[in-house]
């Protein structure tokens, strides 16, 4: 096993052992800011994962029977062995996924919060006595873990999409198999060594790289695997729904989003551009809740234009480990693909640059981060995610016509709107079809919120009380012969 970084494991995490693919067969990592090579992780595939999987249900009794208490207490070992180490699992992270230090370091905290979150989450799984229509019988409700637990992680997210999976499977009683993005396998890697460290037993937790269609094909067919957690694309995520069909599995869906970022005449303009650049320029514009379309009111349009293209340009961008740097290169050549055909497409329809607009000058996949304006519903960017650092303005007059070109998307994962007026801040958010609404806010994920979309942004929620109810079936018990 190579090491070069410390929690870099080359191996994939099974029944608590470190393990190559059983064909010996490799993938490469690389360092999206400097093209260089990190190392490989096994390519596993169909058998390795069932091997996972059956591991992971041998574990699941003993699990399951342990006391929420005890859970509980691993579960605050294990956060804080991730805290303490968030310095080295931050530079792990910025290596293989570009985003600068600060935030990668802020992930990891991140994880260790939802992990803390839900070890206090497991003693709160309480159950119902429901008042008995028949006398003599009493009605029990009961909550138990689904089982094993099947997740599927992103690159955006490499080490917080694990920590919101895998805290409230393990706080609700279930075992787990992670499958980690191919381009960020470490940081998913890297759980396998903390869960060790946490005394948490073998076959618990697994973590498996290699074949997303192979991994995904077992984890999808295999009846012993209850429930799916997924994040991702929505193209992936309708896939795996209807894969995990044949079984009827449970299925929590954090897909793409086309989140809107609405500026209305009354905002406060300074605040609405403070907002604007952590809403778009957080992991150099790669979430799901990224801004995907600015819409800004007619009155205050030019003004709020002028200032977020002097924010915008005023980003520090270069390789994340460098100090003060603020915007990291993007995963790949493939998604500076998808930023430049947005801005060709909005300028051949009439949009106009404000600021940026073109590769960066440090070349490979930075990217300037950009401002169009005069943007139009006919454009890509109206519909399609671009997942990059690019801003469009789009210009509207009236409330109703903001709230419609807001949702006219199939999306509905986050929203986001700035305004002084509070009739209009209750009225405009219960008109949002979204799962979440930020108010006079760009930041709005934390542990203890349900995070989660509507429409084709998903299903499930995660984090917060509602976070381990995905993980849970309810038990109905009729105890009868009570006199
Ligand atoms: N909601 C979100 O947070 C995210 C949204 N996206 C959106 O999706 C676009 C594409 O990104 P991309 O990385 O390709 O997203 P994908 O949905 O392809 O990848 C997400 C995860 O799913 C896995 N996966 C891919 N294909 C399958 C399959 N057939 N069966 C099982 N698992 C599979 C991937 O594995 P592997 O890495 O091995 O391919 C990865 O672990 C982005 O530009 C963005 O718009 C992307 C990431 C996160
Ligand atoms: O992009 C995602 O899938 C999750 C975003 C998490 C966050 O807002 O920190």
């Amino acid at each position: 096993m190579t090491r070069t970084l410390a929690f870099q494991h080359e191996a994939a995490y099974v029944d608590g052992q470190w393990i190559g693919a059983d064909d010996d067969k490799t993938l490469t990592v690389r360092d999206p800011a400097t093209g260089e090579t990190l190392g490989t992780v096994p390519a596993c595939g169909k058998a390795e994962t069932a091997r996972a999987i059956a591991a992971a249900e041998a574990a699941l009794p003993a699990w399951r029977a342990r006391t929420a208490k005890d859970r509980a207490q691993i579960l605050h070992r294990l956060a804080n062995i991730i805290e303490q180490n968030a310095d080295a699992l931050g530079t792990l992270l910025t290596r293989e996924q570009g985003k600068s230090l600060a935030e990668a370091k802020g992930e990891v905290n991140f994880s260790a919060a939802y992990v803390r979150w839900f070890a206090e989450e497991a003693q709160r799984i309480y159950g119902d006595v429901i008042p008995s229509p028949w006398a003599g019988r009493r009605i029990l409700v009961t909550k138990e873990p689904v089982g094993v637990v099947g997740a599927i992680t992103p690159w955006n997210f490499p080490s917080s999409m694990i920590a919101r999976k895998l805290g409230p499977a393990l706080a609700a009683g279930c075992t787990i198999v992670i499958k980690p993005a191919s381009q960020t396998p470490y940081s998913g890697l890297a759980w396998g060594e903390l869960c060790e460290q946490a005394g948490i037993p073998a076959g618990v937790v697994n973590v498996l790289t290699g074949s997303a269609s192979a991994i995904g094909g077992e984890l999808m067919d295999n009846p012993a695997v209850r429930k799916i957690t997924f994040t991702g694309s929505t193209p992936i995520g309708k896939k795996l729904v209807e894969q995990s069909a044949k079984t009827l599995k449970k299925v929590s869906m954090e897909l793409g989003g086309n989140a809107p970022f609405i500026v209305f005449d009354d905002a406060d303009v300074d605040r609405a551009v403070e907002g604007a650049l952590i809403a778009k320029y957080r992991n150099s514009g790669q979430t799901c809740v990224c801004t995907n379309r600015f819409l800004v009111q007619a009155g205050i349009h030019d003004s709020f234009v002028a200032k977020l293209a002097a924010a915008s340009e005023a980003l520090k961008v270069g390789n994340g480990l460098e100090p003060g740097v603020q915007q990291g290169p993007l995963i790949d050549e493939k998604a500076v693909e998808k930023v430049e055909e947005h801005i060709k497409d909005a300028l051949g329809k009439g949009a106009k640059i404000v600021t940026g607009g073109h590769r960066h000058r440090l070349g490979g996949s930075f990217f300037e981060p950009t401002v169009l304006t005069g943007m139009t519903p006919d454009m890509l960017v109206a519909r399609d995610e671009t997942f990059g650092p690019l801003s469009p303005v789009f210009k509207f007059d009236t409330e109703d016509q903001a709230v419609r070109m807001a949702n006219d998307t199939e999306f509905g994962l986050a929203s986001y709107f700035y305004t002084r007026d509070l009739a209009r801040a209750f009225r405009v958010a219960e008109n949002l079809k979204y799962g979440m609404v930020g108010i006079n806010e760009g930041l709005i994920t934390t542990e203890v919120a349900p995070f989660g979309g509507v429409k084709e942004s998903g299903m499930g929620k995660e984090g917060s009380k509602y976070g381990i109810e995905d993980y849970l079936d309810v038990k109905y018990v009729c105890v009868g012969g009570l006199g």
